[in-house]
């Protein structure tokens, strides 16, 4: 008895040597790029959990060890960075392209098996099948969903003045679900009651906040521990909802081909039509099928809700540009009225494109890329990141990063996307999509929107 405990103490010591050993790459790096540690298996975890304003808290760890840092998430080594030429080595090295496993496992979990949730081959192979539905055409085809959801959000909007002051986040998310759905989906989802209860929203955001968690503590994602936290229920909630809204919708469309001699080729190309398509032919399973199109709508609604929502708030701020983008309007829309906007016109409002521009620079949607090594990557700086090492961009830092923007990266304003300006900046010191193979896929679709 005794030698078999010794013997069962001996086997835990080598298993926790070869465990240090097989990641003494990890450690060594340690060595060239400094970074708080944390505890020990636990890492920063603690910080993320206690500490939501983990943007604030990001930002003391670049003030202290510079703007790259390595540090660890539980038992994961992550280099997080703000360095736009070290972005730019990540970016479009073609051994930094897939999420974590434990990311993609968390976001598969909660929505499904989309675009963004896939690694190696399967993501090319994905992101060939979705990309013709991103195309310029398609996007164009969507202008009168544009139109059409503009006026009911201005009408909204009148019913606003004179109020006071008013929470409008809930309103807009609302108003790019709308859009989102139509432009994904084909369906509007105006009469569905769980959009019209606030279910529908909600659980979205229930998938994104649940799924940010799992990759913060990936030991969430054991199904006891799950159950125990009552995470469990929650995805299953989410995934019911989820169904209800995406089966009635592929099934319809299963029964209606779009028929190439009526169907233009923009219709035919929209996320639904594609995904329906290989669905038919066995190039998609149903939970794939379904898992893309809630992928899309997710990673969509809620990035350009918050975007319209923080352009918004940056005007109500600074009236002075307010007022400059009102005169631009007016210049390009004299006769104001109930008007459709086209294209063309959407090109002639360039003072509102650098507003737009300006508040992702500040407020971008998706404050920050985890991608994670699959081979070495030897940055331009001569630091070779190892295999298997968790690599997070941050869109938010890089964009306030003084070096790259000035001593005023700080301060809101559009001037710093006039020509002169902007041609001076690192071109991977502003990047609210992203950059290099694995960018936003809706991100010319946002353009005309
Ligand atoms: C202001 C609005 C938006 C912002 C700021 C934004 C930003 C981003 C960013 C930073 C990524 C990560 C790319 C990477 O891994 O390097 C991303 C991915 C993605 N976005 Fe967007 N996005 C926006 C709108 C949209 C829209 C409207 C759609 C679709 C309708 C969309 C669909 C996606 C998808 C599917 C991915 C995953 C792409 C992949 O991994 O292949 N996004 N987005």
């Amino acid at each position: 008895m005794m030698f078999s405990s010794q013997l069962w103490i001996a086997v835990g010591i080598l298993a926790w040597i070869y465990f240090l050993w097989s990641r003494r790459r990890f450690y060594l790096l340690m060595l060239r790029v400094k970074g708080p540690a944390g505890f020990p298996l636990l890492g920063i975890s603690i910080n993320y959990l206690w500490n939501k304003r983990n943007m604030a808290s990001r930002g003391k760890i670049f003030e202290k060890y510079g703007p790259t840092f390595l540090t660890w998430l539980g038992t994961v080594p992550v280099l997080t960075t703000c360095e736009p030429n070290v972005v730019q080595d990540i970016l479009l090295s073609p051994h930094c392209m897939d999420k974590s496993q434990a990311a993609c496992n968390a976001v598969t979990k909660t929505a499904g098996a989309g675009n963004l949730a896939l690694r190696g081959s399967q993501w090319v192979e994905r992101r060939k099948q979705m990309n013709p539905s991103f195309r310029h055409n398609v996007l164009i085809s969507f202008l009168p969903i544009f139109n059409e959801e503009a006026k009911i959000l201005l009408s909204l909007l009148d019913t606003f003045v004179g109020q006071g002051e008013r929470e409008m986040l809930p309103d807009l998310l609302n108003w790019s679900f709308r859009v989102a759905s139509q432009t994904t989906l084909g369906s509007n989802v105006k009469e569905n009651p769980n959009f019209i209860n606030g279910a529908l929203i909600k659980n979205f955001n229930t998938v994104l906040e649940l799924t940010t968690l799992s990759v913060v503590l990936p030991w969430i994602q054991n199904r006891t521990i799950a159950t125990l936290l009552g995470i469990e229920k929650k995805i299953t909630k989410a995934k019911f909802l989820m169904d209800e809204l995406m089966r009635p919708i592929i099934e319809e469309k299963m029964k209606n081909t779009p028929n190439e001699s009526q169907e233009s080729l923009p219709s035919r190309n929209t996320v639904i039509n594609r995904v329906v398509e290989f669905l038919k032919s066995g190039e998609l399973s149903y939970d794939d099928a379904k898992g893309e199109c809630g992928i899309i709508v997710a990673a969509g609604f809620e990035t350009t809700g918050i975007t319209v929502f923080s352009t918004l708030t940056f005007m109500a701020m600074f009236p002075e540009y307010q007022e400059a983008v009102f005169e631009e309007l007016k210049d390009v829309f004299p006769n104001g009225g109930d008007f459709d906007v086209s294209y063309e016109d959407l090109q002639k409002l360039v003072y509102l494109d650098r507003v737009l521009k300006e508040s992702m620079r500040l407020i971008p949607a998706v404050p920050l890329v985890p991608r994670e090594t699959s081979h070495d990557v030897r940055l331009s700086n001569g630091i070779v990141l190892p295999k298997g090492l968790a690599v997070s961009v941050d869109i938010f830092h890089t964009h306030r990063n003084k070096d790259a923007w000035g001593p005023e990266a700080d301060k809101f304003n559009p001037d710093n996307f006039l020509p002169e300006n902007i041609s001076k900046i690192h071109q991977y010191a502003f990047i609210p999509f992203s950059k290099g193979k694995r960018i936003c896929i809706g991100w010319l679709l946002i353009r005309c929107n």
